[in-house]
């Protein structure tokens, strides 16, 4: 029976996928060989000896400490694409919320509350201050192409806007997937200087935090909308906040809540509700736990952020999972350790992703302790695991 811990609510029809005779889920284990977590973070937890991954049931790792997890041999996974209708639907809202004073009108319309039969007086008398553009005709900057970016641009050229799209590291994929009709943006400058709205769909990393700041806003159009259900830390709130009120940005729309942007007119910001729907929140704990399943129970990878995507077939027999450092003599050395101890080799994969890499053989033959050790011995092995 192997442990998995959950760090916030993940949808039953993912723990479901956890087969109760082989997995027991909950949320107070204690030596846990897996976790399943969405926003919780992580960064001042200390890890278990016992983990061995860590499935995100959402897109964003931010809150997961990575470069630790894969100094560990913990793999992280996420789920891509798995959220991004729910992210797509809510930008559209969010779109409109910034052309159409939703936000600041819904707060009016609750102040007339008790003013009995004046109410529908003062709502025509009032509404004139609530006027906004319309989206059609206008230009969308859409900053970060992938799972949520392609289908935020696809479904505003429908909407009648003119969308210009930038992400220079754009998969293969988002690019066969992305409309004919949305412009290529090869610097940020293009985008900024031409686009009445903006979104932004990249991941927070070390060269994304702050992308929004004074500079990027000084560039933007007169009266710019900026609208970003990615992550907080892309934003420079002081610069955002000084672009507010001066007016140079007309509205910023946010899922990413703090307390200097709260109560600030033209800003509107959201719970973090981007992923929060029951498909959403099904797709990805599905996925996570599936993920999950599978490296624990067969040792494969898909959708990590940390370790190369790696899949064999099992033929039978022992699986040797070794998750080492990505330098010259592993494979010999574990291949060498392996026919010493008499194995034989039925089946092998081995796979890199930056400075770490993986390497799982089915062999035929008693697995015993000896190998193990020798495995673990080698220099630039990072963890075994016999499956
Ligand atoms: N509000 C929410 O609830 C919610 C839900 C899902 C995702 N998100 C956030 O949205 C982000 C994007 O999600 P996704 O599913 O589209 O991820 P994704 O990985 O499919 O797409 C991210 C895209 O950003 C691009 N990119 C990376 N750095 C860039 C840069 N400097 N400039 C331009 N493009 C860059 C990548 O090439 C990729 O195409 C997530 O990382 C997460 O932080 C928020
Ligand atoms: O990165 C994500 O997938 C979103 O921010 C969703 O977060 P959540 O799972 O906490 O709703």
């Amino acid at each position: 029976m192997q442990e998995i811990l959950t760090l916030n609510s993940i949808s039953p029809k993912g723990v479901e996928r956890l087969s109760s005779s082989l997995f027991h889920v909950a949320d107070d284990v204690e030596a846990p060989a897996g976790i399943l977590v969405r926003s919780q973070n992580m960064h001042e937890m200390e890890l278990p000896e016992s983990l061995l991954a860590i499935a995100r049931a959402g897109a964003g790792t931010n809150n997961i400490p990575v470069e630790q997890c894969t100094a560990r041999g913990v793999v992280v996974f996420n789920t891509p694409g798995a959220n991004a209708n729910a992210v797509k639907e809510l930008t559209i809202a969010g779109l409109i919320m910034a052309c159409r004073n939703l936000a600041p009108a819904l707060d009016w319309v609750g102040g007339l509350k008790g003013e009995g039969d004046a109410v529908a007086k003062l709502v025509e008398k009032g509404k004139s201050r609530f006027v906004g553009p319309e989206l059609a005709g206008k230009r969308l900057g859409v900053i970060g192409l992938g799972a949520i970016g392609v289908k935020v641009a696809n479904v505003a050229t429908h909407l009648g806007l003119e969308v210009y799209g930038y992400d220079p590291y754009i998969s293969v994929e988002a690019a066969w997937n992305l409309s004919r009709n949305v412009i290529h943006c090869v610097n940020l400058n293009d985008l900024y200087s031409q686009c009445d709205l903006i979104t932004v769909h990249v991941p927070v990393t070390k060269d994304t935090v702050g992308l929004i700041n004074s500079e990027a806003i000084a560039q933007m159009k007169q009266g710019v909308r900026i609208v970003n259900f990615a992550r907080g830390e892309l934003v420079d709130n002081g610069a955002l906040l000084a672009g507010v009120r001066t007016g140079r940005v007309g509205c910023y729309v946010c899922d990413f809540p703090t307390e200097e942007l709260l109560g600030e007119p033209g800003v509107v910001a959201l719970p973090h509700l981007g992923a929060s729907t029951p498909e959403s929140e099904e797709n990805c704990a599905v996925m996570a736990a599936d993920q999950l399943r599978d490296y624990l129970l067969n040792g494969n990878i898909h959708n990590s952020v940390n370790l190369p995507n790696v899949e064999l077939p099992r033929v039978g027999g022992s699986r040797i999972c070794v998750l080492h450092k990505n330098v010259p003599g592993m494979l010999s050395g574990i291949t060498g350790a392996a026919s010493e101890a008499g194995l034989n080799i039925e089946n092998l994969v081995n796979k890199s992703r930056r400075d770490v890499a993986y390497t799982m053989l089915d062999v035929s033959g008693n697995v015993g302790g000896g190998v193990v050790a020798r495995l673990k011995g080698l220099e630039g092995c990072i963890r075994v695991r016999i499956i």
